[in-house]
């Protein structure tokens, strides 16, 4: 099913989150000739902006799966106004970086993705040198985009919002993980007057904590969440019939981008636990990461027990025969009350729980096809009904387009 909004909300919109920082009012960025009143011009005179001039100056960090597919939306856009907007000055990962004033996306993306033999330059890589690449006279933005899974890059977060650097992550470590990195960089944005572009850490860009936002800001109180919010794992239970052993699915969903790097963190429901705290946190309800009761899917006795986990193509799965076998059982259960398994995560009275569980086939969540996620939200509008917002919620091109979305917005605001 293609992504869409059940109920009377309108989506679109500006709804980006910001933080505690002020409102600003959109400047539109995609006419050819913009026309505006220039800052301390006398008798209201009016400037005119080429489309040339950018918006905002971008760094990228991580230059992997969703990385490749954000170089691939930049070089689209080459010569259009949303390209002109954005200029890319910084692009790196973990090898090296490379700098210049207008880089070329096509041309980073050839030198710079994973497994290229060329060499970027190792000191360029360095965090704390990223602030500089993106100093320089010209447009009032400053963005680093982070489509790493890199805890490093994460920690810097709250440090470049307090600079006066917008950050735009598809990476759940800042917001998903310890309270205190949550507060830090929630302060650090107000602190820097800066936006912190969340809409790629959950559901991969689909107006969920958007529309959570949008609910409270107009004086709604969120009640109750519940969903799928794992684009791998729903993938996997779409696609498990109980003939091909799971840990063989979990090898394709790998290699199709739809896993962590790590698959080992879908599995666990590590992922998914970050998501419902950035969800449950953003509705009011500020979790600890331990307060989320987790259900793992992985094998509790893990890799020390010398179980063979390696999947068709040789690359550890973390899924072990005997988890295989169970999956197996289980899913048989189900097929036999006309059920399916579906991986959960709920938020209600404060309590939140990620597990498997037994949904049937015409239960609200059951429902949807390929990495579709489902979030219901109940809350004092929605009280009977819930709100229902559902499509693809992994993979590389829609995460990057999420993440270019909140670019976007940000290079488009008027700066402070
Ligand atoms: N795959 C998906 O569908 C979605 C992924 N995400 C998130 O996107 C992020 C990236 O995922 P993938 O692209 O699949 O990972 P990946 O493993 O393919 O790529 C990660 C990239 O980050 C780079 N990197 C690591 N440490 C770095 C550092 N200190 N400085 C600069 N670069 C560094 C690596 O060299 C690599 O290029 C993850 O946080 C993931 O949770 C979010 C939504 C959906
Ligand atoms: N591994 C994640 C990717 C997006 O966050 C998932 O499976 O949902």
């Amino acid at each position: 099913m293609s992504a869409g909004v059940v109920g009377r909300l309108r989506v679109d919109g500006d709804v980006s989150p910001r933080l505690n920082a002020s409102v600003r009012s959109e400047r539109r960025a995609d006419t050819h000739v913009r026309t505006e009143t220039a800052a301390g011009s006398q008798h209201g005179q009016h400037v005119h902006r080429t489309p040339s001039e950018p918006s905002a100056r971008v760094a990228l960090l991580g230059t992997g799966n969703v990385g490749k597919a954000v170089l691939d939306r930049l070089a689209g856009w080459d010569g259009t106004p949303r390209g002109d907007s954005l200029a890319l000055v910084h692009a790196g990962n973990s090898r090296g970086a490379l700098r210049g004033e207008r880089l070329c996306p096509a041309d980073i993306k050839r030198r710079l993705v994973d497994g290229s033999p060329w060499q970027p330059d190792p000191a360029l890589a360095n965090l704390s040198g990223v602030a500089d690449a993106l100093a320089g006279t010209g447009p009032a933005h400053r963005i680093i985009i982070d489509a790493t899974a890199s805890g490093e890059v994460a920690d810097h977060h709250a440090r470049w919002l307090a600079q006066g650097i917008h950050v735009v992550t598809a990476c759940k470590l800042g917001l998903g993980t310890t309270l205190e990195r949550w507060q830090d960089i929630h302060d650090a944005a107000a602190h820097g007057s800066t936006r912190y572009g969340d809409s790629a850490t959950v559901g991969a860009g689909l107006p969920l904590l958007r529309n959570i936002r949008d609910l409270q800001a107009g004086g709604d109180t969120i009640h109750a969440i519940a969903g799928v919010l794992s684009g791998s794992l729903a993938w996997l239970f779409n696609h498990y019939d109980g003939k091909k052993p799971f840990s063989e699915l979990v090898d394709e969903a790998r290699q199709a981008g739809y896993t962590e790097p790590d698959p080992r963190e879908d599995l666990s429901g590590d992922d998914v636990r970050r998501k419902i705290l950035i969800l449950a946190r953003a509705a009011g309800v500020p979790l600890a990461s331990d307060e989320v009761e987790v259900e793992s899917l992985l094998d509790p006795a893990g890799p020390e027990t010398g179980q063979d986990r390696h999947g068709a193509r040789g690359e550890d799965t973390g899924v072990s025969p005997s988890l295989d076998a169970l999956l197996q059982q289980l899913h048989r259960a189900a097929a036999a009350k006309g059920e399916q398994l579906r991986y959960i995560a709920r938020l209600h009275n404060g309590r939140a729980t990620v597990r498997l569980e037994t949904l049937d086939a015409t239960h609200p969540l059951a429902s949807g096809a390929g990495t579709d996620n489902k979030l219901a939200i109940w809350s004092d509008r929605y009280r009977e009904q819930p709100l229902v917002i559902q499509g693809p919620g992994a993979g590389a091109e829609v995460t990057a387009a999420g993440l270019l979305d909140d670019a976007l917005r940000i290079a488009r605001s008027t700066p402070d």
